[in-house]
C-alpha cells in the first residue's frame, strides 16, 4: 500500500514528534439559522505541537473564528459543534465539557488574543484593574499581590514604566501598547496554548511588526504553543512554523511553512500567494475573483470550483478530501483532484471518490479501534 493509500488522510503530524498540546479532528461547527444551515466549519483536522505556531489563513468567512471559538468553547447558539467532532488540549477531550469547565480550561491553559484590543477592553476601568481582574480570576492573588503580578505581565509584554501606566485607562494607550496589554491580559493565566485571531490586523505595519516579535519572544520564554489566525500571507510568512489554509469551512493545504511558500499546490493556495503585495516584483498583483461561498450544504463538489484556474469536470462531481500532494509527502497535503500529483488523472479523482464515501466507515472504524 503507497501512503496515498494510507487511512487517516486528514490528520498531519505537528513538526515535533512529542505528544500534541492541542489535536483537533474531524471539527464540524454548525449554525443553524431559519433561513439556512451554516457549515462554517466542515470537518477540519490539524495538531498543534508544544512550542509550535501553527497559522490558519484563509480569506474572510473561511471558517478562521469559528475554529477558534470552537476550541476555545465559546460557540453559542445556534451554533453547535457537532458530535463526532475532537479537540483534545494535552489529550483532554474538551468536546462535549459543560460551559463551567470550559471556563475552567480557558482559565487553566488556553488563552486568546483578538484583533480588536479597544472594543475588548472597557473604557471605564483603569488598564490596570482590568489586568488585575485578570490575575484575581487566574492566579487568585488580590491587593499588592495582584498588582505586583500586574507589574511584572505588563513589564513581561514591553510597556516601561509599568506601575504608573497601570493607572491609565485605555484610550491613554496607543494601539499597540493596548494590544501588548491584551496580551499581558491573556497571559495572566500562564497559558501553554495562545489563540491569536487577527492580532495586528488593527495596527500599522511597524507596531505589527513589534507586536510579532513580541509574540515570538513569549513563545521562546514560555515555550507557549501558538495558533495564529490571519488573512494576511505576509504575516503567516513571519509567524508560522506550519500553515494550514481555510476555504469554505475546510483544510485546504497544509504544509511546513516555507515549504507552503516555496512550492504551494493547492490553485487556491497559488492565488493567495499571488496577491501579496511585492512578491513577485514587477508583476501585476493578481486577486482571486469571486467570493468565499457560504458552506451550507454536504459537499459533493470542490466548493473551490468556481473560482479555479485548474477545475476540470470531476470537480463539480467528486469532493476532493486531503491526501498526500505526492505518494511519501508525509507533511504536506492538500484537498485537490490534481493529488497525490505522481497518479493518473483518473486514479486520483478515483481515491477521492471512494475516500469520501469510506469517510463515515473510517470514523466508525476509528470510534471502535478506540474502545
Ligand atoms: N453567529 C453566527 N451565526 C451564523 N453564521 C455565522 C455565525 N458566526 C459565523 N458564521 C458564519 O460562519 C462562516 C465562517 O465565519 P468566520 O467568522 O469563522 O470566518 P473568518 O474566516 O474568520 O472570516 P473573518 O476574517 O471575516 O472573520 C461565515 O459564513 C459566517 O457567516
Amino acid at each position: 500500500m503507497s501512503d496515498a493509500d494510507s487511512p487517516a488522510p486528514s490528520t498531519v503530524a505537528s513538526e515535533t514528534d512529542e505528544e500534541p498540546v492541542l489535536a483537533v479532528e474531524n471539527l464540524r461547527t454548525t449554525f443553524y439559522t431559519d433561513k439556512e444551515t451554516i457549515r462554517a466549519v466542515d470537518g477540519i483536522s490539524f495538531d498543534i505541537g508544544p512550542g509550535e505556531t501553527v497559522g490558519i489563513v484563509g480569506e474572510s468567512g473561511s471558517g478562521k473564528s469559528v475554529t477558534a471559538r470552537s476550541i476555545m468553547g465559546l460557540v453559542d447558539a445556534p451554533g453547535r459543534v457537532e458530535d463526532g467532532s475532537s479537540i483534545r488540549f494535552k489529550g483532554e477531550e474538551l468536546v462535549g465539557k459543560s460551559p463551567e469547565q470550559w471556563r475552567e480550561i480557558r482559565g487553566n491553559g488556553i488563552a486568546m488574543v483578538f484583533q480588536d484590543p479597544l472594543s475588548s477592553l472597557n473604557p471605564v476601568y483603569t488598564v490596570g484593574n482590568q489586568i488585575k481582574e485578570a490575575v484575581r480570576l487566574h492566579r487568585d492573588k488580590r491587593g499588592q499581590e495582584a498588582t505586583d503580578v500586574a507589574i511584572e505581565l505588563l513589564e513581561a509584554v514591553g510597556i516601561p514604566d509599568a506601575a504608573r501606566r497601570l493607572k491609565e485607562y485605555p484610550h491613554q494607550f496607543s494601539g499597540g501598547m493596548r494590544q501588548r496589554a491584551m496580551i499581558a491580559m491573556a497571559l495572566a493565566c500562564d497559558p501553554e496554548l495562545l489563540i491569536c485571531d487577527e492580532p495586528t490586523t488593527a495596527l500599522d505595519v511597524t507596531i505589527q511588526a513589534q507586536i510579532l516579535q513580541l509574540l515570538k519572544d513569549l513563545q521562546e520564554e514560555r515555550d507557549l504553543s501558538i495558533m495564529f489566525i490571519t488573512h494576511d500571507m505576509g504575516v503567516i510568512a513571519q509567524v508560522a512554523d506550519r500553515v494550514n489554509v481555510m476555504y469554505a469551512g475546510e483544510i485546504v493545504e497544509s504544509a511546513p511553512v516555507v515549504e507552503l511558500f516555496e512550492d504551494p499546490r493547492h490553485p487556491y493556495t497559488r492565488g493567495l500567494l499571488r496577491s501579496i503585495p511585492g512578491r513577485q516584483q514587477g508583476e501585476r498583483l493578481e486577486t482571486i475573483e469571486g467570493d468565499v461561498p457560504t458552506p451550507t450544504e454536504e459537499p459533493t463538489y470542490c466548493r473551490f470550483a468556481p473560482r479555479c484556474p485548474k477545475a476540470f469536470e470531476d470537480c463539480e462531481a467528486v469532493h476532493p478530501v486531503s491526501v498526500p500532494v505526492e505518494s511519501g509527502a508525509t507533511d504536506h497535503t492538500a484537498a485537490c483532484l490534481l493529488y497525490p500529483e505522481d497518479r493518473s488523472r483518473e486514479e486520483a479523482v478515483e481515491l477521492h471518490r471512494s475516500r469520501g464515501t469510506d469517510a463515515d466507515a473510517d470514523t466508525t472504524a476509528d470510534a471502535e479501534d478506540d474502545q
